[in-house]
C-alpha cells in the first residue's frame, strides 16, 4: 500500500491540514503511525478508506490506484479490513452472522465453517449464536476483529483497536492477530499514540505532528534499541 504525496484539509476547517503524506506498507508488514491526539493519524486511515478523497496525491491498494485526482474507489470496492476503537457490528446479526457476512463467494455451509473457525481462535465460539449487545465492549471488539480476519482483506487498518481490551488480554491479543496477518501476507497499518505501542508490534514507525510525518524508520532507530529487542516475531 502506498500513499503517495498527499495533501488533504476539512472543507469545514482551516487549521488543520495533512501536507506531503507518504507512506508505505509492504505485504506482511506491521506500520504503526504513531503521534499526540488531533495529528492527523485517523485522517490518513480515512483517507485510505475512501472515507475521505485527498485534494492531491494518490492512494495505491494491492497494485490498484484508487484514489487521485482523476478517481476514487468506493470504500466498498477497496477490501479493506478496518478496526476501530469501538467498532459497529449489526445489532440485528448475532455474532456468527455479523462475521459470516464479511465471507464472500463461498457455499453457507463453508462460510458457517470459517467463521466458526475464527472465534475459536479468538476463543469467543461462545458466544456464536448471542447479539452484539449482549458482549461487553472487549467482547464486541473481539467480535469486530474476527470479521475482519474472515474478509481477507487487502490491507487492514487499525485505528486504537485495542484500547477497551484489558491490558494483558490486549498484548495476548495484539500479538495474536498480527502475527496471524503476517502469516496471510496481509499490510497492517495502525494508529495509535502510545510510544510503547510500536515500540512493542512496529516493523516501521511514522511519527507525525501537526498534519505532518517528522520521522520515519524501523523501531530500532526511532528508539535506538536493537532491533531484535523490539519487533513482532
Ligand atoms: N470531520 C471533520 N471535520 C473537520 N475537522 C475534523 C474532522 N475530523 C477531524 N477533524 C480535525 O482534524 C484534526 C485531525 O484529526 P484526527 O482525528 O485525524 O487526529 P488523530 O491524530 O487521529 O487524533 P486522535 O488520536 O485524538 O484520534 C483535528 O484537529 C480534528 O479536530
Amino acid at each position: 500500500m502506498l500513499v503517495n504525496n498527499i495533501c488533504y484539509s476539512y472543507n469545514n476547517c482551516n487549521e488543520f491540514a495533512l501536507s506531503n503524506i507518504n507512506i508505505q506498507v509492504k505485504k506482511g508488514a506491521v506500520v504503526c503511525l504513531l503521534g499526540h491526539s488531533g495529528c492527523g493519524k485517523s485522517t490518513i486511515l480515512k483517507l485510505i478508506a475512501g472515507i475521505e478523497n485527498p485534494g492531491s496525491g494518490s492512494i495505491v491498494i494491492n497494485d490498484r490506484l484508487v484514489a487521485s485526482n482523476k478517481a476514487s474507489v468506493a470504500i466498498e470496492e477497496r477490501n479493506i479490513g478496518l478496526i476501530f476503537q469501538h467498532s459497529a457490528l449489526f445489532p440485528h446479526k448475532t455474532v456468527i452472522e455479523n462475521i459470516i457476512f464479511a465471507i464472500k463467494n463461498l457455499s453457507k455451509k463453508e462460510k458457517y465453517n470459517i467463521a466458526l473457525e475464527i472465534l475459536k481462535l479468538l476463543n469467543i465460539e461462545k458466544y456464536e449464536n448471542a447479539y452484539p449487545h449482549v458482549l461487553s465492549g472487549g467482547q464486541q471488539q473481539l467480535v469486530a476483529i474476527a470479521r475482519v480476519i474472515a474478509q481477507n482483506p487487502d490491507i487492514v487498518l487499525l485505528d486504537e483497536p485495542f484500547s477497551n481490551l484489558d491490558i494483558l488480554l490486549k498484548r495476548q491479543i495484539r500479538q495474536y492477530i498480527l502475527s496471524l496477518f503476517k502469516k496471510k501476507n496481509i499490510p497492517v497499518l495502525m494508529v495509535t499514540h502510545d510510544p510503547q505501542e510500536p515500540l512493542e508490534v512496529a516493523d516501521f514507525i511514522y511519527v507525525m505532528r501537526n498534519g505532518k510525518i517528522i520521522q520515519s524508520g524501523a523501531s530500532s532507530d526511532i528508539y535506538n534499541v536493537p532491533k531484535a529487542d523490539c519487533v513482532l516475531q
